[in-house]
């Protein structure tokens, strides 16, 4: 296994091989702005309020920025602070204990690795940790979890049931505002939820290197829970943006998948996370994705306007040997997965 980041000691300046060309480095954009314009959507108002208007701020802002962050979603603080604490403690484990959790290479297993899954053939690795693993269904993959720390199975294994429950409540919320009938997703699409947990140690030059690479998530849609540190930037309209770590807020982003079933209504946006010379970051990602052998078709319900390709019918798991051998890159992911024209 390579080392991980989280185990270098002393790092005084960024080794050659983690330097990012000048085009894809984050250079100037490095510290920017918060910026306020990524919406804010209070979920309490669709359960006690008006339901209508959430469900108009939530597809706004999927069709904007793709992008937007929850408050009031009814997992407590405590709970979200705990298990974040639990996911830092697992970076602070033993070299030796993180080691035997880098088992094998299949994408379903629990593991700990650096950079990407890819290690062996990128041209420069990622500043950061990761520890991946499925959660859904509960049952099939918690005893495959971490062992230590000892709270890790329960804890994680009790917010990920809420986590899944708050993905289901956000798509039918998206279903109803596409016009899709009630419960759309609540079916094989949403099969399956693999949490990612991002460690980001401080790097002595942030300027030069990247946490994670700009990609879209080839999912249904993420969760994500940040710490109180920054660096997730957003790419719209030819910039990046930064999205600022609220305290007690998850903050969703559109998946690809769900890009392709509304037709290109609802956008999932690119997106990277950025390093800093100060402090330790982490982000936990949970991605709501189908079952492997889920048909994954644009719904008939949504009309096409947008003069989009005919895609193939394809199942999720060939979506995601595509997007893993094209690299996440986009557009030949998409073409990939157009129809021959007749
Ligand atoms: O660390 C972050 O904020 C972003 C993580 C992310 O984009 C991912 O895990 O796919
Ligand atoms: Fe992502």
């Amino acid at each position: 296994m390579e080392k991980l980041v989280s185990n270098w000691s002393n790092v005084q300046s960024v080794p050659e091989n983690y330097i990012f060309p000048p085009e894809t480095r984050p250079g100037e954009y490095l510290k920017i702005p918060f910026s306020h314009s990524i919406p804010i959507i209070d979920l309490n108002e669709a359960q006690n309020g008006d339901r209508t208007n959430t469900i108009q701020k939530i597809i706004k802002a999927a069709q904007e920025f793709g992008f937007f962050q929850v408050i009031n979603h009814g997992i407590s603080l405590n709970e979200m602070k705990e298990t974040m604490s639990v996911f830092k403690e697992v970076f602070q484990m033993p070299d030796e204990y993180k080691q035997n959790m880098h088992l094998d290479d299949d994408l379903k297993t629990c593991k700990i690795f650096t950079s990407s899954l890819r290690y062996e053939t990128e041209k420069v690795h990622l500043w950061r940790d990761s520890l991946r693993h499925p959660s859904h269904p509960l049952e099939q993959w918690q005893h495959l979890w971490p062992e230590n720390p000892t709270t890790y199975r329960e804890c994680v294994g009790n917010f990920s049931i809420k986590i899944k429950d708050l993905g289901s409540r956000i798509l039918d919320l998206i279903s109803e505002g596409l016009g899709l009938e009630c419960e759309y997703f609540d079916n094989d699409l949403t099969g399956s939820m693999i949490i990612s947990v991002n460690h980001y140690p401080p790097c002595p030059t942030p300027s030069l290197t990247l946490g994670i690479t700009k990609h879209k998530d080839p999912y249904i849609i993420t969760i994500l829970m940040q710490d109180d540190v920054s660096g997730l930037q957003v790419f719209k309209d030819g910039k990046w943006i930064s999205v600022e770590p609220l305290p007690h807020a998850f903050v969703i982003n559109i998946g690809h998948l769900l890009e392709i079933i509304s037709k290109g209504k609802l956008i999932s946006a690119e997106h990277r996370a950025v390093t800093n010379s100060s402090h330790t970051r982490t982000s936990a990602a949970f991605f709501i994705a189908p079952s492997d052998d889920c048909l994954i078709v644009p719904a008939q319900d949504i009309s096409d306007e947008n003069d989009r390709p005919i895609l193939k019918c394809f199942k999720y798991k060939e979506f995601l040997k595509q997007f893993f051998n094209k690299h996440g890159d986009t557009d030949m992911l998409r073409k990939s997965l157009e129809a021959p024209k007749n």
